[in-house]
């Protein structure tokens, strides 16, 4: 007799099941809320801001994945697919208001203002402007009163506020014009990727940092952008927490590839007794930085990472965000350029990465929600870098290629973005006969 295995599937939920598990979390994220004086948010622009701590992040997840998955089982295929596809027009309309500067022209209050003076102060004609402001609101972007003045929500206050619309404007202009490359870019490079083999590189013809050196206004938002960013994936925090820098004996810090030298700055604050040198490539980014009450202990130095590293007495070399935007071969090439300056030191320095580290899969605690946000950084790094974000595995894999000496100390996850890993070159392993790293 042939046993047939039947296939299990972990999709067994229906919208009853779903429908329980959404009404047992929203009751915990409201009395969350209640517990910590938080205040229950609305669609108004005076709406609380959300609790930031894990717990809450935890609860928010699960909510997504089922509340996702509800709205999947009653849409059903067809409509899931209309909404998903065709949700490039309702980018469209979010990368034209923060172009045009919608978000400001609407006034803060509770009047509210028509769309022919929106298009006024935009300067563009009043059709397109409804149009666009009446998609918004879809979405609960502003709001169209009975009487056709649209007013301020949350979401569009937020964009009206926040230094996050940098982000936003460069995800919905370069981002976005890149990524709709990506099936001819893979169609050309089938097989290969990196900084001049990229979606973005075939949209703009120069690779993303080239461009930006050649529109410095573009170069400016993103690096608003990035400091921005640097909030929102709270990486600074794992950065500052997840190191013992106070048994540092060695108080040297090389932040390399480190862009205005923002996070130097705010480590430099934190922890008096450190000085750092950032490097970077682009004279632009040196330009901007702004070291101010720290700048006896924050120093600047045009270097190319490619290159072998010139400071041979520092304690940590940071790389923070660096590895992420490089392919394999450009990260090893990067890595092997430290080396050197690691080799036959008594002060036992360290290699720090801050950058994601990507789950295998959504299991245990960690979400599709939280795992979609990781694979859309990694996708996005691969249409402007032809790079990529690693995971557990692949940072072990990568870091064992440079050197076998390389020994992982910690890894720390960290599910709202860039995780810590802390490594170091073990001068006890055989170069060409490494320990087997578990
Ligand atoms: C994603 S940004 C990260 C900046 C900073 N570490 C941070 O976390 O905000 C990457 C940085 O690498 C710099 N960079 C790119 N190519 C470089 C090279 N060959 N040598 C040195 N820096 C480079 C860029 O100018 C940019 O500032």
């Amino acid at each position: 007799m042939v046993l047939c295995r039947i296939p299990t599937y972990q999709n067994n939920v229906s919208i009853a099941s779903l429908a329980a598990d959404i009404s047992a979390l929203s009751m915990r994220v409201s009395s969350y809320l209640d517990a910590n004086y938080h205040g229950q948010p609305d669609f108004t622009p005076t709406s609380v801001a959300l609790p930031e701590t894990p717990e809450f992040e935890a609860l928010r997840n699960q909510v997504n994945d089922s509340a996702l998955d509800l709205l999947r089982l009653v849409n059903g295929p067809k409509n899931t697919f209309r909404t998903l596809f065709f949700s490039h027009m309702d980018l469209a309309a979010a990368q034209v208001a923060l172009s045009q500067k919608f978000f400001e022209h609407v006034p803060d209050d509770k009047v509210g203002i028509s769309a022919a003076e929106v298009a006024m102060r935009a300067g563009m004609d009043e059709d397109r402007t409804t149009r666009l402001l009446k998609m918004l609101a879809t979405h609960r972007i502003f709001e169209e009163q009975i009487n056709g003045k649209f007013r301020h929500t949350a979401s569009s206050s937020f964009l009206r506020t926040s230094a996050f619309n940098a982000m936003c404007e460069a995800s919905l202009d370069d981002f976005f014009k890149a990524t709709s490359e990506m099936n001819a870019w893979i169609e050309q490079s089938p097989y290969s990727m990196g900084l001049e083999d990229s979606a973005f590189h075939k949209r703009f013809g120069a690779t993303f940092y080239g461009h930006y050196e050649e529109n410095p206004a573009k170069a400016t938002r993103f690096s608003n952008a990035m400091n921005e960013w640097s909030l929102i994936d709270d990486n600074f925090a794992i950065l500052r927490d997840r190191f013992d820098w106070l048994s540092l004996t060695n108080a040297k810090v090389v932040d390399v590839g480190g862009g205005n030298g923002h996070v130097s700055i705010d480590l430099a604050n934190e922890f008096p007794f450190l000085t750092f040198t950032v490097q970077d490539l682009s004279t632009h980014q040196l330009s901007t930085a702004q070291a101010h009450d720290v700048q006896n202990r924050v120093t600047f130095q045009q270097y190319n990472f490619f290159t072998p590293q010139p400071i041979h007495d520092a304690g940590v070399y940071l790389c923070r965000a660096i590895f992420h935007n490089h392919n394999d071969e450009d990260s090893i090439k990067m890595l092997r350029s430290l080396i050197p300056a690691l080799e036959d030191r008594s002060d036992d320095p360290r290699i720090l990465i801050n950058d994601i580290i990507v789950p295998e899969r959504a299991e245990g605690a960690v979400t599709r929600a939280e795992e979609n946000q990781h694979r859309q950084m990694d996708l996005l790094m691969l249409a402007l870098f032809g790079a990529k974000e690693r995971t557990k595995r692949d940072w072990k894999r990568l870091l064992e290629e440079v050197d076998p000496r390389l020994e992982i100390l910690s890894m720390h996850y960290n599910p709202r973005g860039a995780g810590l890993i802390e490594v170091r070159l073990n001068p006890t392993t055989d170069k060409k006969h490494p320990k087997l790293s578990a």
